[in-house]
Protein backbone atom coordinates (compact mmCIF):
# COMPACT_ATOMS: atom_id res chain seq x y z
CA UNK A 1 0.00 0.00 0.00
CA UNK A 2 1.54 3.35 -1.23
CA UNK A 3 0.86 6.47 0.45
CA UNK A 4 -0.90 9.27 -1.81
CA UNK A 5 -0.91 13.09 -1.36
CA UNK A 6 -3.54 14.71 -2.94
CA UNK A 7 -5.03 18.42 -2.99
CA UNK A 8 -7.74 18.33 0.09
CA UNK A 9 -9.57 18.28 1.94
CA UNK A 10 -11.65 15.27 1.24
CA UNK A 11 -14.13 15.34 -1.30
CA UNK A 12 -12.00 17.46 -4.32
CA UNK A 13 -12.04 16.43 -7.97
CA UNK A 14 -8.27 15.34 -7.06
CA UNK A 15 -10.04 13.06 -4.43
CA UNK A 16 -11.86 11.29 -6.42
CA UNK A 17 -9.68 10.85 -9.37
CA UNK A 18 -7.07 9.65 -6.87
CA UNK A 19 -9.86 6.87 -5.32
CA UNK A 20 -10.91 5.81 -8.83
CA UNK A 21 -7.05 4.99 -10.30
CA UNK A 22 -5.56 3.82 -6.87
CA UNK A 23 -8.32 2.45 -4.97
CA UNK A 24 -6.62 0.68 -2.15
CA UNK A 25 -4.31 2.60 -1.30
CA UNK A 26 -3.68 5.48 1.83
CA UNK A 27 -5.17 8.83 0.70
CA UNK A 28 -3.33 11.93 2.64
CA UNK A 29 -4.88 15.42 2.07
CA UNK A 30 -3.17 18.70 1.62
CA UNK A 31 -4.40 22.02 1.84
CA UNK A 32 -2.40 23.39 -1.43
CA UNK A 33 -1.00 22.34 -4.16
CA UNK A 34 2.40 23.51 -2.91
CA UNK A 35 2.27 21.43 0.76
CA UNK A 36 1.34 18.41 -1.16
CA UNK A 37 4.35 19.03 -4.10
CA UNK A 38 6.71 19.16 -0.53
CA UNK A 39 5.20 16.00 0.91
CA UNK A 40 6.39 14.18 -1.89
CA UNK A 41 9.85 15.69 -1.90
CA UNK A 42 10.37 15.98 1.87
CA UNK A 43 9.59 11.48 1.52
CA UNK A 44 6.13 12.16 3.68
CA UNK A 45 4.00 10.21 1.06
CA UNK A 46 5.27 8.46 -1.76
CA UNK A 47 3.18 9.89 -4.80
CA UNK A 48 1.60 13.59 -4.94
CA UNK A 49 -1.92 13.92 -7.57
CA UNK A 50 -2.60 17.69 -8.37
CA UNK A 51 -4.49 19.10 -10.75
CA UNK A 52 -2.54 20.53 -13.98
CA UNK A 53 -5.08 21.57 -16.81
CA UNK A 54 -8.78 22.39 -17.55
CA UNK A 55 -10.70 21.67 -20.86
CA UNK A 56 -12.33 24.99 -19.92
CA UNK A 57 -10.05 27.57 -18.16
CA UNK A 58 -6.82 25.88 -18.93
CA UNK A 59 -3.65 25.21 -17.14
CA UNK A 60 -3.37 25.67 -13.13
CA UNK A 61 -0.42 27.28 -13.41
CA UNK A 62 -0.07 26.92 -9.51
CA UNK A 63 1.14 23.31 -10.57
CA UNK A 64 3.18 23.94 -13.95
CA UNK A 65 5.73 27.16 -12.03
CA UNK A 66 5.82 25.64 -8.84
CA UNK A 67 7.26 22.21 -10.51
CA UNK A 68 9.21 24.33 -12.70
CA UNK A 69 10.87 26.92 -10.17
CA UNK A 70 10.60 25.56 -6.97
CA UNK A 71 10.36 21.99 -6.45
CA UNK A 72 11.25 19.64 -9.59
CA UNK A 73 9.99 16.39 -9.41
CA UNK A 74 9.20 13.66 -12.17
CA UNK A 75 5.55 13.45 -13.40
CA UNK A 76 5.23 9.56 -13.53
CA UNK A 77 1.30 9.82 -14.62
CA UNK A 78 -1.60 11.33 -15.41
CA UNK A 79 -5.07 11.24 -14.58
CA UNK A 80 -8.03 12.41 -16.83
CA UNK A 81 -11.49 12.69 -14.58
CA UNK A 82 -15.25 14.33 -15.90
CA UNK A 83 -16.08 17.52 -13.94
CA UNK A 84 -19.04 18.04 -12.75
CA UNK A 85 -19.74 21.49 -10.85
CA UNK A 86 -22.72 21.96 -8.66
CA UNK A 87 -24.43 25.03 -6.84
CA UNK A 88 -24.75 24.19 -3.05
CA UNK A 89 -25.82 25.68 0.45
CA UNK A 90 -26.02 25.11 3.89
CA UNK A 91 -29.73 23.36 4.46
CA UNK A 92 -30.96 26.27 6.28
CA UNK A 93 -30.66 28.02 3.18
CA UNK A 94 -32.18 25.86 0.81
CA UNK A 95 -35.34 27.42 0.39
CA UNK A 96 -33.76 31.15 0.21
CA UNK A 97 -30.36 30.14 -2.33
CA UNK A 98 -31.38 32.39 -4.92
CA UNK A 99 -30.70 35.78 -2.19
CA UNK A 100 -26.91 34.18 -1.57
CA UNK A 101 -24.43 37.15 -1.07
CA UNK A 102 -21.10 35.00 -1.93
CA UNK A 103 -20.00 32.20 -3.98
CA UNK A 104 -17.11 30.23 -2.80
CA UNK A 105 -14.75 27.73 -4.43
CA UNK A 106 -11.68 27.29 -6.48
CA UNK A 107 -10.65 29.84 -8.70
CA UNK A 108 -11.11 27.26 -12.09
CA UNK A 109 -14.05 26.18 -10.75
CA UNK A 110 -15.38 29.74 -10.61
CA UNK A 111 -13.99 29.92 -14.28
CA UNK A 112 -15.90 27.24 -15.72
CA UNK A 113 -19.38 28.83 -14.31
CA UNK A 114 -18.85 31.92 -15.40
CA UNK A 115 -21.72 32.39 -17.71
CA UNK A 116 -24.21 30.64 -14.87
CA UNK A 117 -22.83 33.11 -12.48
CA UNK A 118 -23.42 36.29 -14.52
CA UNK A 119 -27.20 34.92 -15.07
CA UNK A 120 -27.96 34.37 -12.02
CA UNK A 121 -25.64 36.27 -9.27
CA UNK A 122 -25.14 39.71 -11.12
CA UNK A 123 -24.90 40.78 -7.32
CA UNK A 124 -22.90 38.25 -5.36
CA UNK A 125 -19.34 38.28 -4.72
CA UNK A 126 -16.35 35.70 -5.24
CA UNK A 127 -14.46 34.32 -2.18
CA UNK A 128 -11.58 31.96 -4.17
CA UNK A 129 -10.58 28.60 -1.74
CA UNK A 130 -7.70 26.54 -2.22
CA UNK A 131 -10.24 23.89 -3.52
CA UNK A 132 -13.76 23.65 -4.39
CA UNK A 133 -14.45 20.79 -0.94
CA UNK A 134 -12.24 23.62 1.42
CA UNK A 135 -15.29 25.65 -0.11
CA UNK A 136 -18.11 23.24 0.60
CA UNK A 137 -16.24 22.85 4.03
CA UNK A 138 -16.19 26.26 4.86
CA UNK A 139 -20.34 27.06 3.92
CA UNK A 140 -20.98 23.89 5.82
CA UNK A 141 -18.96 25.49 9.09
CA UNK A 142 -20.65 29.29 8.61
CA UNK A 143 -25.17 28.49 8.57
CA UNK A 144 -25.37 31.66 9.42
CA UNK A 145 -23.55 32.92 6.09
CA UNK A 146 -25.91 33.87 2.85
CA UNK A 147 -23.22 32.36 1.16
CA UNK A 148 -22.95 29.15 -1.44
CA UNK A 149 -20.14 26.65 -2.88
CA UNK A 150 -19.40 25.29 -6.30
CA UNK A 151 -18.06 21.54 -6.04
CA UNK A 152 -18.85 18.00 -6.86
CA UNK A 153 -21.34 15.78 -5.28
CA UNK A 154 -19.19 13.91 -3.04
CA UNK A 155 -18.48 17.40 -1.31
CA UNK A 156 -21.87 17.94 -0.54
CA UNK A 157 -22.31 14.49 0.99
CA UNK A 158 -19.52 14.84 3.03
CA UNK A 159 -20.13 17.87 3.97
CA UNK A 160 -23.60 17.73 4.27
CA UNK A 161 -25.06 20.82 1.81
CA UNK A 162 -27.71 20.54 -0.87
CA UNK A 163 -27.29 20.71 -4.22
CA UNK A 164 -29.58 23.29 -5.55
CA UNK A 165 -28.54 23.81 -9.16
CA UNK A 166 -26.68 21.14 -11.17
CA UNK A 167 -24.07 20.74 -13.50
CA UNK A 168 -23.41 24.73 -13.93
CA UNK A 169 -20.35 24.35 -15.78
CA UNK A 170 -20.75 26.16 -18.69
CA UNK A 171 -19.59 23.44 -21.69
CA UNK A 172 -20.63 20.28 -21.50
CA UNK A 173 -17.29 18.61 -22.17
CA UNK A 174 -15.20 19.69 -18.86
CA UNK A 175 -12.07 17.47 -18.11
CA UNK A 176 -9.51 18.26 -15.73
CA UNK A 177 -6.34 16.53 -16.10
CA UNK A 178 -4.30 15.46 -12.62
CA UNK A 179 -0.84 14.54 -13.05
CA UNK A 180 0.87 12.01 -10.49
CA UNK A 181 4.72 13.02 -9.57
CA UNK A 182 7.06 10.98 -7.72
CA UNK A 183 10.85 11.66 -6.02
CA UNK A 184 12.62 9.70 -8.00
CA UNK A 185 11.78 8.93 -11.78
CA UNK A 186 10.73 5.22 -11.56
CA UNK A 187 7.65 3.95 -13.42
CA UNK A 188 4.99 3.47 -11.68
CA UNK A 189 3.54 0.14 -11.20
CA UNK A 190 -0.10 0.09 -11.52
CA UNK A 191 -2.06 -2.07 -13.37
CA UNK A 192 -5.11 -0.12 -14.42
CA UNK A 193 -7.82 -0.78 -16.90
CA UNK A 194 -8.33 2.74 -17.11
CA UNK A 195 -4.31 2.71 -19.34
CA UNK A 196 -4.63 4.71 -22.10
CA UNK A 197 -1.36 5.34 -23.33
CA UNK A 198 1.83 7.23 -22.63
CA UNK A 199 3.02 11.01 -23.02
CA UNK A 200 6.27 12.51 -22.66
CA UNK A 201 6.71 16.43 -21.60
CA UNK A 202 9.53 18.08 -21.98
CA UNK A 203 10.63 22.03 -21.13
CA UNK A 204 11.84 23.98 -23.25
CA UNK A 205 13.95 27.44 -23.75
CA UNK A 206 14.76 28.86 -26.54
CA UNK A 207 17.90 30.72 -27.53
CA UNK A 208 17.64 34.35 -26.94
CA UNK A 209 16.65 37.00 -30.10
CA UNK A 210 16.84 34.03 -32.56
CA UNK A 211 14.40 34.60 -35.49
CA UNK A 212 12.12 31.08 -36.43
CA UNK A 213 13.43 29.98 -33.32
CA UNK A 214 10.06 28.33 -32.55
CA UNK A 215 9.60 27.43 -36.12
CA UNK A 216 12.89 25.09 -36.00
CA UNK A 217 11.81 23.50 -32.44
CA UNK A 218 8.65 22.50 -33.98
CA UNK A 219 9.98 20.86 -37.31
CA UNK A 220 12.29 18.97 -35.22
CA UNK A 221 9.36 17.24 -33.70
CA UNK A 222 7.36 17.39 -36.92
CA UNK A 223 9.72 15.53 -39.42
CA UNK A 224 10.32 12.77 -37.09
CA UNK A 225 6.18 12.58 -36.76
CA UNK A 226 6.77 12.67 -33.17
CA UNK A 227 2.74 14.05 -32.80
CA UNK A 228 2.15 16.73 -29.85
CA UNK A 229 -0.87 17.39 -27.81
CA UNK A 230 -0.57 20.58 -26.22
CA UNK A 231 2.40 23.53 -26.20
CA UNK A 232 2.28 26.14 -24.30
CA UNK A 233 4.50 29.09 -23.25
CA UNK A 234 4.52 30.49 -19.08
CA UNK A 235 6.61 33.42 -18.08
CA UNK A 236 10.26 32.47 -17.90
CA UNK A 237 9.83 35.46 -14.58
CA UNK A 238 13.28 36.89 -15.37
CA UNK A 239 11.49 39.68 -17.81
CA UNK A 240 8.91 40.85 -20.19
CA UNK A 241 9.31 38.63 -23.49
CA UNK A 242 10.70 35.77 -21.51
CA UNK A 243 9.34 32.71 -21.65
CA UNK A 244 9.46 28.43 -21.51
CA UNK A 245 7.48 26.29 -23.11
CA UNK A 246 5.61 22.86 -22.04
CA UNK A 247 5.41 20.33 -24.87
CA UNK A 248 3.58 17.36 -24.38
CA UNK A 249 4.66 14.28 -27.40
CA UNK A 250 1.74 11.35 -27.69
CA UNK A 251 4.33 8.84 -26.87
CA UNK A 252 6.64 6.94 -24.77
CA UNK A 253 10.67 7.83 -24.50
CA UNK A 254 12.16 5.99 -27.12
CA UNK A 255 16.00 5.15 -27.92
CA UNK A 256 15.60 7.27 -31.12
CA UNK A 257 13.11 10.08 -32.19
CA UNK A 258 12.50 11.48 -29.03
CA UNK A 259 16.56 11.86 -28.04
CA UNK A 260 17.26 12.82 -31.78
CA UNK A 261 14.61 15.83 -30.95
CA UNK A 262 16.52 16.54 -28.21
CA UNK A 263 19.69 16.08 -29.21
CA UNK A 264 18.72 18.75 -32.23
CA UNK A 265 17.18 21.27 -29.77
CA UNK A 266 20.04 21.49 -27.92
CA UNK A 267 22.23 22.05 -31.14
CA UNK A 268 20.13 25.20 -31.88
CA UNK A 269 21.34 26.69 -28.84
CA UNK A 270 17.46 25.31 -26.52
CA UNK A 271 17.58 24.28 -23.05
CA UNK A 272 15.51 21.09 -22.87
CA UNK A 273 14.74 19.56 -19.57
CA UNK A 274 12.53 15.89 -20.09
CA UNK A 275 9.45 16.27 -16.74
CA UNK A 276 8.83 13.11 -17.61
CA UNK A 277 7.72 10.38 -19.64
CA UNK A 278 4.54 8.46 -18.31
CA UNK A 279 1.17 6.37 -18.69
CA UNK A 280 -1.82 7.96 -18.75
CA UNK A 281 -5.64 6.89 -17.34
CA UNK A 282 -8.61 8.45 -18.44
CA UNK A 283 -11.71 7.72 -15.95
O1 LIG B 1 -10.66 22.00 -6.07
C1 LIG B 1 -10.71 20.85 -6.49
O2 LIG B 1 -11.63 20.08 -6.27
C2 LIG B 1 -9.60 20.39 -7.29
O3 LIG B 1 -9.36 19.22 -7.34
C3 LIG B 1 -8.85 21.44 -8.07
C4 LIG B 1 -9.45 21.75 -9.42
C5 LIG B 1 -8.47 22.61 -10.27
O4 LIG B 1 -7.49 23.10 -9.77
O5 LIG B 1 -8.76 22.78 -11.47
C6 LIG B 1 -9.65 20.47 -10.12
C7 LIG B 1 -10.69 20.25 -10.94
C8 LIG B 1 -11.66 21.30 -11.27
O6 LIG B 1 -11.22 21.80 -12.52
C9 LIG B 1 -11.65 22.40 -10.27
C10 LIG B 1 -10.67 22.52 -9.36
Amino acid sequence: MMKIGYLGPKATFTDLAVTTVFPNHEKVPYNTIPECIDAVSSGEVELGVVPLENAIEGSVNLTIDYLVHEQTLPIVGEIVAPIQQHLMVHPNHSDDWDAIRCVYSHSHAIAQCHKFLHKHFKQAMYEYTTSTSAAAKFVSENPELKIAAIANRLAAQTYGLTIVQENIHDYDYNHTRFIIVQKENRELSIDSPLYAGDKTTLMITLPKDQAGALHQVLSAFAWRKLNLTKIESRPAKTGLGNYFFIIDIDQKMDDVLIPGAIAELEALGCSVQVLGSYPYYII
